[in-house]
């Protein structure tokens, strides 16, 4: 889904110019409400998120109820600390404390596109907006993401097997559970199995069921997950770890149809979809003779690969601000969000444990601040960008003078990335120039030593 979207409502000129000039930078349709009659009565399209300051918000409150009865809409409202008690108790009623933080605006424009992006009440986006999640549990936007989406909703039409590659914590699972869920299976059994968490004696018989007697243990019939599956899908998570003799027992049973529990010699007919999954590098493991190369095939009816999220970043803030919600919500914490910074430093992280990493990290945050905003400080170390202060020209040759960019960009720029990083450039060109001493850095650069000792600390600089 594109944003929706941003009306702004408000008397004061310099407020709703400053929002105006922040917002539109930051990328989003927004648009000044000069008087609220066209707005309110003959709203086209219906409006979804408007920002606006109490004041102003209590004096159309009617109108505004009623518009907002209709289309969800969103209501982010700022004025004193203390008159947020005002406010309906809804989740689509944002309060923000003057004076207005740009930080903590953002992050609630982030979580009203996200109430709308999913908002059960909203099934359906107008046409010209591509959903940022599917069934409602898969976040992403970037392109691989929106390809995922379009390849899951074709594959659920057929009884195809499909064969699930990618790392651990990519989201195979839920990849898997959507296409059973937008499958006409979907009123049957979703009967998920890891291959690799249960021994390799035990599985055949959580497979395929046992009968009485058939193995110490066996004091009844048990039904296995095949047939627990019959007519719906039957998920065999890390297949990769199968071993070799029950790899030719699930050929059998891809070929057949049909399957005897354990112990028995009768055979089952059972009508179940397969999807298997592996981190694992099948075609390596087949060449290696670790896999069945007959049973790859077979396997592998419709491929489909996860990305992961070191190469999809786009797919980041907006995980972030979707997990935020949900942790906020389950451990009754009030995390405004991350700050600028902390967001730039985890777009920039490799995520080596996809987006299970991220929604623990998350979690994790949201357990310790409780609320207020995620700065650098609260990040785990090994989240934080590792700072060079070498002075980068050898010794005796000086270095290029920081002169800033001529031109703009013809993207544009992030200014707050930019000058961060002027600024962090130039208090590494002063520490280099005094050999690390801070005092005489500080004098370098016009600054008082405890604040230059501030920055490299938030910065998360060394002196040597
Ligand atoms: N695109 C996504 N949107 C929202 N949550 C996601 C997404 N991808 C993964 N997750 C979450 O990340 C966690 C890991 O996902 P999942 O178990 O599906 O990954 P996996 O690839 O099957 O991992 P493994 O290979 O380790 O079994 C889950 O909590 C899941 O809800």
């Amino acid at each position: 889904m594109s944003n929706s979207k941003l009306f702004i409502l408000d008397d004061d000129r310099k407020t709703r110019d400053l929002l105006l000039a922040f917002l539109t930078y930051q990328g989003y349709d927004t648009t000044i409400v000069d008087n609220d009659v066209g707005f309110f009565d003959a709203p086209s399209p219906p409006p979804r998120t408007l920002i606006t300051d109490l004041p102003t918000l209590l004096a159309r409150m009617p109108n505004i109820l009623k518009t907002g009865a209709d289309n969800d809409l969103v209501v982010i409202a700022y004025d004193k600390a203390e008159s947020a008690r005002i406010l309906p108790q809804d989740e689509r009623w944002l309060f923000m404390p003057k004076p207005l933080n740009l930080d903590e605006l953002e992050s609630m424009v982030m979580r009203a596109q996200e109430y709308h992006a999913l908002s059960s009440r909203n099934p359906d986006p107008p046409a010209d907006e591509y959903p940022h999640f599917l069934c409602s549990t898969i976040i992403g936007k970037s392109r691989q993401m929106l390809h995922l989406f379009e390849m899951i909703e074709k594959v659920a039409e057929s009884s195809a097997t499909v064969l699930i590659q990618g790392e651990s914590g990519t989201g195979k699972e839920l990849a898997a559970r959507a296409i059973h869920q937008l499958s006409g299976r979907s009123n049957r059994n979703f009967v998920p199995i890891n291959c690799a968490a249960i021994p390799e004696d035990l599985l055949e018989s959580e497979l395929f069921g046992h009968v009485k007697g058939s193995f110490t243990g066996a004091y009844a019939n048990r039904a296995g997950r095949f047939e627990i599956a019959d007519k719906g899908t039957l998920f065999l998570d890390e297949i990769g770890d199968m071993k070799a003799n029950l790899q030719v027992k699930l050929l059998r049973v891809l070929q057949t149809k049909e399957f005897e529990p354990v112990g028995s010699t009768r055979s089952q007919k059972v009508d179940v979809r397969i999807i298997a999954a592996t981190n694992k590098n099948l075609e390596e493991q087949v060449a290696n003779r670790d896999f069945r190369e007959d049973l790859y095939y077979r396997l592998s009816v419709i491929p489909i690969t996860m990305p992961p999220l070191r190469e999809r970043r786009e797919d980041i803030p907006l995980l972030i601000s979707h997990f935020l919600g949900q942790f906020n919500r389950d451990k009754r914490r009030l995390v405004k969000g991350f700050s600028r910074e902390s967001l730039e430093i985890l777009c920039n992280y490799s995520w080596p444990g996809n987006v299970r990493e991220l929604e623990n990290l998350v979690e994790r945050m949201v357990t310790i601040k409780e609320s207020g905003f995620i700065t650098p400080d609260d990040l785990p170390e090994k989240y934080l960008p590792t700072p060079s202060l070498a002075p980068s020209a050898p010794a005796g040759v000086s270095l290029p003078e920081p002169t800033g960019i001529e031109e703009l960009p013809a993207a544009g720029i992030c200014l707050n990335s930019a000058v961060d990083a002027f600024e962090s450039r130039l208090i590494q060109l002063a520490l280099a120039r005094t050999g690390g001493n801070k005092k005489e850095a500080a004098a370098l650069l016009n600054l008082k030593r405890t604040t230059l000792i501030e920055k490299l600390k938030k910065k998360n600089l060394q002196a040597s």
